[in-house]
């Protein structure tokens, strides 16, 4: 019988959805002989798996059936209230996400209406992007420079442009691996708070600072500016991800009730609530094992991050620029004006080696001739052969 035209029953969200281009090139990525600069993967030879078998094991010894039943949407009490002690706010204002993936969907779900302004760096974590496209925002791109974004210009576009959301990578952004500096925090903290513009900060790599100076989170600062945790209009999201292991799907929003409890009832539509032995598996590794595994892992990337730099100062041609950043898992590469990075990485699929293209980065297009590379779950050696290939990739284009 003739197949139904599926596709003309999607809903005009449905119709607003594309293809995560990181997704998609991880299915490439599988292949066991291509190394991958490509998904921001945490060192998978890192992950504490003994640790984490322990901890189920402990998780279902001590709440037995409880740890496979339902729970609540909030999340596992105590993985809230250690967060909540961790950042000096109430458990109330902690409401645990299945990755922050959800956090910035959900996010998107209950404050883009329609033709909505939202501020987004350029470039920007593409997830995000993807998260909010369905919800039809009006996208305007910040200015970025070095020091990540342009507050100055940032206040500028305020003056004409009314905003209902700006979202921000402020530690080892991603696709950039930039980072915003106390400074240009306060200012954009004050900014916002002036013009009335809600603030989604994503810190999934706060922890993985491997050089440098730590800067106050947005969050901190709006709690200063604010004195309350129930005036604060900067949203806060992080995760285990970066920091444990990324498959439990354990992350969290930081935010005032009315938010928490908005997002109480998009998540109970959404799944009901984050896996619960997931969540309490985290929560039995958070004294010792997180610590630890923290500082593995930043040495461990502080490691690759100077190896990759060092290779591409290497094995580059003149004339392309990368960014250095403090921490996190990416570096951001910037080729001669006309050379297409989408184009350019079948090339570099030939010669075993991936990365995402720089384009889906930017909310509005352009970023032809730039591309992101993760240093984080490639090892030295790999960095070595993966880079010399890159730079014979890129020599070739540019003849
Ligand atoms: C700024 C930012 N915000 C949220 C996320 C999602 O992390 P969760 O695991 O959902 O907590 C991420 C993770 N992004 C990685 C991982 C994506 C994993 C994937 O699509 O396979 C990447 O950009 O490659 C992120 O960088």
């Amino acid at each position: 019988r003739p197949a139904p035209d599926f596709t003309a029953l999607f809903s005009a969200r449905a119709r607003r959805m594309n293809a995560s281009a990181i997704r998609e090139i991880l299915k490439v990525t599988q292949q066991p002989d291509i190394i991958s600069f490509a998904g921001g993967l945490p060192a998978p030879e890192l992950f504490p798996l003994e640790e984490v078998r322990r901890a189920a094991d402990a998780a279902l010894t001590r709440y037995g059936p409880a740890a496979l039943q339902y729970s609540t949407t909030e999340g596992h009490p105590p993985l809230r209230e250690w967060i909540g002690a961790r950042a000096g706010i109430p458990a109330a204002n902690v409401q645990i996400m299945t990755g922050s993936q959800q956090a910035l969907d959900l996010l998107g779900k209950i404050l883009i209406s329609e033709g909505d302004t939202v501020l987004v760096e350029a470039p920007t974590y593409l997830g995000a992007l993807q998260s909010f496209q369905p919800y039809g925002p009006r996208y305007v791109q910040l200015p970025t420079d070095d020091g990540g974004i342009d507050v100055d210009a940032l206040a500028e576009l305020l003056q004409t442009t009314p905003a209902k959301l700006l979202y921000a990578v402020p530690n080892f952004q991603n696709p950039t691996g930039r980072t915003l500096d106390a400074q240009r925090r306060r200012r954009l903290v004050e900014l916002t708070a002036q013009y009335g513009v809600l603030v989604i900060e994503d810190d999934p790599y706060g922890q993985l600072r491997f050089s440098g100076e730590p800067a106050p989170s947005l969050y901190e600062l709006g709690l200063e500016y604010a004195g309350d945790v129930e005036a604060n209009h900067i949203l806060y999201c992080s995760s285990f991800s970066k920091t444990l292991v990324p498959g439990l799907r354990d992350a969290w929003v930081q935010a005032a009730a009315p938010i928490v409890s908005k997002l109480v009832q998009a998540k109970q539509g959404a799944d009901l609530h984050t896996p619960t032995l997931n969540q309490m598996i985290v929560t039995e590794l958070l004294d010792e094992v997180l610590p630890r595994q923290i500082e593995t892992v930043r040495r461990a990337y502080g490691q690759r991050a100077a190896a990759m730099l060092g290779h591409i100062g290497e094995q580059f041609p003149g004339g392309v620029q990368s960014t250095r950043p403090e921490g996190g898992m990416f570096l951001w590469v910037t080729l001669p004006e006309g050379i297409d990075s989408t184009r350019m990485l079948e090339r570099a699929l030939s010669r075993n080696v991936a990365y995402v293209p720089g384009s889906p980065f930017f909310a509005l297009g352009g970023g032809e001739n730039t591309l992101r590379l993760s240093y984080s779950s490639a090892t030295p050696e790999q960095i070595e052969r993966g880079i010399a290939a890159l730079g014979e990739t890129i020599r070739e284009a540019l003849d």
